[in-house]
């Protein structure tokens, strides 16, 4: 398969048809980012790299890091976690406080920010310097030093937080919280500022396409059947209240964030990575979801 060629194909016709959205505003730094910007990334499961555009140029991961943060709780916390976190689509915006009061404390999935945030608590009361871990960890399944925390971004989520503080309280209001609500949100807030380029993070995603192995880290990341479990969660959860119309349209396990990326990975063939900043209402990036339905069409694989 030549997947070079078919990826410079997709990147063409993205181009050519230019469908538009909106940079997130809400985190006020992220409007500073240059709207037409446009790379993929894939890494088969030999480690060749192909790429195309920016692919490159180190960007906002934002909500994609929940996919490491999770991994690492999945590893350490095994069953346990599931008491307080549930495993279903949410169906509702991924900053919902309505959902979260509705359902006494629980969130519905780890993708969402207030089950996001669980898990960022359970990180801290793992590890001494979580952020330091979460970068590690990051950098190890990458296979190099990638991982820059953009600290205007986090600063500017952080100024800019309230939804995010009010979820923290909520959990912990239901007793599902269990460290000090600012050192756990300014956790979470550095994951999610953490730069990396389009080729870094399909590199990082490599493990989830490979049965749990990282040919990077040159070791297991996580058994078998949690890779399993962390790929339906992405298929299930990964795109918010707009997963179903990413199964429908694309068909692999993936994530967004808010700042355009989109990493998601075709099991036993490759990972990928996808970023271009305009969102579309539900806050995913319209030429990346545009770009992976281009390309699964072409390859004719899915998980389906
Ligand atoms: N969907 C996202 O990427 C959201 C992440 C963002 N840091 C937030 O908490 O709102």
């Amino acid at each position: 398969m030549d997947y070079q060629k078919v990826i410079e194909e997709v990147y063409n016709e993205v181009l050519d048809e230019n469908p538009r959205g909106k940079v997130a505003t809400y985190i006020p730094e992220l409007e500073n980012v240059n709207p037409d910007q446009f790379g993929i990334a894939l890494v088969d499961l030999e480690g060749n790299v192909y790429g195309v555009g920016d692919y490159q140029v180190p960007f906002s991961i934002q909500s994609i890091s929940k996919v490491h943060t999770l991994t690492m709780v999945f590893h350490v916390f095994k069953s346990k976690l599931w008491s307080r976190v549930n495993v279903e689509p949410s169906g509702n915006p991924f900053n919902s406080i309505a959902q979260l009061e509705f359902e006494k404390g629980i969130p519905r999935n780890p993708f969402i920010n207030a089950g996001a945030l669980v898990i960022t608590d359970a990180l801290c009361s793992k590890f001494k310097e979580p952020v330091k871990q979460i970068s590690d960890f990051i950098n190890e399944i990458s296979g190099q030093n990638c991982v820059k925390i953009d600290h205007q971004v986090k600063n500017s989520e952080k100024n800019h937080s309230e939804r995010n503080t009010a979820m923290a309280y909520f959990l912990k209001a239901y007793k599902n919280f269990d460290n000090d609500i600012a050192e756990v949100l300014d956790v979470y807030f550095s994951h999610c500022a953490m730069e990396m380029s389009c080729v870094d993070l399909a590199k990082s995603f490599s493990f989830l396409a490979n049965d749990g192995y990282s040919i990077f880290a040159n070791r297991e990341i996580v058994s078998e059947s949690h890779a399993r479990r962390i790929n339906a969660l992405m298929l299930t959860c990964g795109f918010y209240d707009e997963s179903g119309e990413f199964a429908f349209r694309v068909g692999l396990p993936g994530k967004s964030g808010v700042g355009g990326g989109v990493a998601a990975v075709m099991p036993h063939k490759f990972s990928i990575a996808v970023w271009s900043p305009e969102l579309n209402e539900k806050g995913n990036s319209v030429k990346s979801v545009k770009a992976l339905e281009l390309l699964t069409d072409k390859l004719s694989f899915s998980l389906f």
